[in-house]
């Protein structure tokens, strides 16, 4: 007894390790009949590992995969109402075009004339009818991954799982086959999840995006939600260009960033509150310098991106990107204005790095598995086993190219990009993130050596 507004499928606090590592961290996601959902994320976010548990490929570690209302976990993948379509199209190079399309017919014994209809219908649907006795060695990668598509769809899965179908494809074909897939999806009628890292991608063909990091779902919208009203700035910063700033809420509907006051229309935050200012590009208002200026800068940069001009203005020493159909050429003295809507403030994370830390003695401190030199702490009001919280800025941590500099080690994992410095993660190798502020530039997968210095620890009992 399905209705149309049922789940097909249900993720329900599913997890996945491999031995000591959190590929999927606590997982729900619900996805309905018919829906074209994306899953995305930057590389080794846990995309594959989830649509391959969904597929059968592997199982969970914890939780539960229904899909149409029945427990999957222990049924196989030929068993499950599910197609795969994966990157490398994976047919078989020894046959042709009609027989790779009905391999999986002729294991069930279809009776030739239907299994004839079927693989035209699949052709027809995929835009290659006339194709059938090409040997797949001729056909051009978009070609070919059609062909796949072809025979995933004719056996008539109730879900299509796509895993980053169009990344081996050169642009222009990508763009022609997102507009095919997304034809194909409205007229098959039948549920879409596909796995892109492609932000632009997920934007133009999805119903409703799922955007994952480290494991984790960080927010699931549809696009105009996920582009407009980022939850977080890893979102702002994933989906489309943006401004990202530390700001200061000073009361409701009163935002303080780049050393000016803003109206704003966000409340509830709290008075003096840090926060993340997010403004797109293309919400900020740009000309010649004037009154009406809420920021006064100087144009850095000016190129054109095919549509309009996307500039870098400095603003006191914050640099701001801006989008505008009128070029205004570097050096320009410029106004910027920005509308009280086109300001989203979000709550931070954290605003310093907190450890569970356990002193040692009253000058020394164990977090992040290294000992630390700490400023004199009182040890009779520490408890018996030592245990406290230790709190470090992110802008004393230091961060040295050298790894054995550092007191430990660990890898440069996502760069945020402030308007006036970097916001760094960096995954030490005690698995533990250390956040670091800096104006020093530094490549994602970076290896660092991290010196957090005495004066910098503050010891909470
Ligand atoms: N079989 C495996 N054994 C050990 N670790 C694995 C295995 N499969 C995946 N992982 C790890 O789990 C994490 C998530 O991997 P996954 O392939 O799901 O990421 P992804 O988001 O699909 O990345 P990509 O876009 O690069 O394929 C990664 O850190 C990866 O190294």
């Amino acid at each position: 007894m399905q209705n149309e507004n049922m789940s097909i499928i249900e993720v329900k606090d599913v997890s996945k390790f491999f031995g000591e590592k959190t590929a999927l961290d606590h997982i729900n996601l619900s996805v309905k009949k018919g829906e074209f959902v994306t899953i995305l994320g930057p590389s080794g976010c846990g995309k594959t590992t989830l649509l391959r548990l969904i597929a059968g490929f592997q199982t969970a570690s914890e939780g539960e995969i229904r899909i149409s209302g029945k427990e999957i976990t222990q049924t196989p993948p030929h068993k499950r109402p599910v197609n795969t379509v994966f990157q490398k199209y994976a047919l078989f190079p020894h046959l042709n075009v009609y027989d790779n399309i009905a391999f999986g017919l002729k294991l069930k014994k279809m009776p030739k004339a239907e299994m004839e209809k079927k693989v035209k219908a699949a052709l027809k649907m995929v835009g290659m009818t006339d194709y059938e006795y090409r040997d797949v060695n001729s056909l051009s990668g978009g070609q070919q991954q059609r062909v796949a598509i072809a025979r995933a769809i004719v056996n008539e899965p109730e879900v299509l799982l796509l895993d980053e179908p169009l990344a081996a494809l050169d642009l222009k074909m990508r763009k022609d086959m997102q507009m095919e897939l997304k034809e194909m999806h409205r007229r098959l009628g039948i549920t879409f999840i596909y796995v892109t890292h492609d932000q632009e991608e997920a934007l133009t063909l999805s119903d409703t995006i799922v955007v994952m990091s480290e494991g984790k779902i960080q927010q699931i919208g549809t696009p105009t939600d996920i582009y407009n009203e980022p939850i977080n700035s890893f979102v702002a910063d994933f989906i489309g260009e943006s401004n990202i700033l530390n700001g200061t809420m000073v009361k409701d509907c009163r935002v303080r960033f780049c050393n000016h006051e803003f109206e704003c229309v966000d409340k509830g935050f709290g008075e003096n509150m840090p926060v993340d200012v997010v403004i797109r590009p293309e919400d900020l208002y740009i000309f010649p310098v004037s009154d009406m200026a809420q920021l006064r800068g100087v144009v850095q940069s000016c190129i054109f991106k095919g549509v309009h001009y996307e500039m870098v203005v400095l603003c006191g020493d914050y640099e701001m990107v801006v989008q505008d159909y009128h070029a205004f050429e570097a050096g320009t003295e410029v106004g910027l204005l920005i509308k009280p809507f086109d300001i989203h403030i979000m709550k931070k994370e954290r605003t310093c790095n907190t450890f569970e830390a356990r002193m040692i003695d009253e000058t020394h401190v164990e977090f992040l598995g290294c000992e630390f030199e700490c400023p004199t702490v009182d040890m009779s009001r520490v408890q018996e086993n030592g245990a406290v919280k230790v709190e470090v800025d992110f802008d004393q941590v230091v961060l040295q190219d050298n790894e054995e500099d550092g007191m430990l080690t660990g890898e440069v994992k996502f760069i945020l990009y402030k308007g006036n410095h970097y916001h760094l993660t960096v995954f030490s190798d005690w698995d533990e993130n250390v956040f670091v502020d800096t104006n020093d530039v530094w490549d994602d997968g970076d290896r660092v050596g991290i010196t957090i210095p005495k004066e910098a620890i503050r010891v909470i009992i």
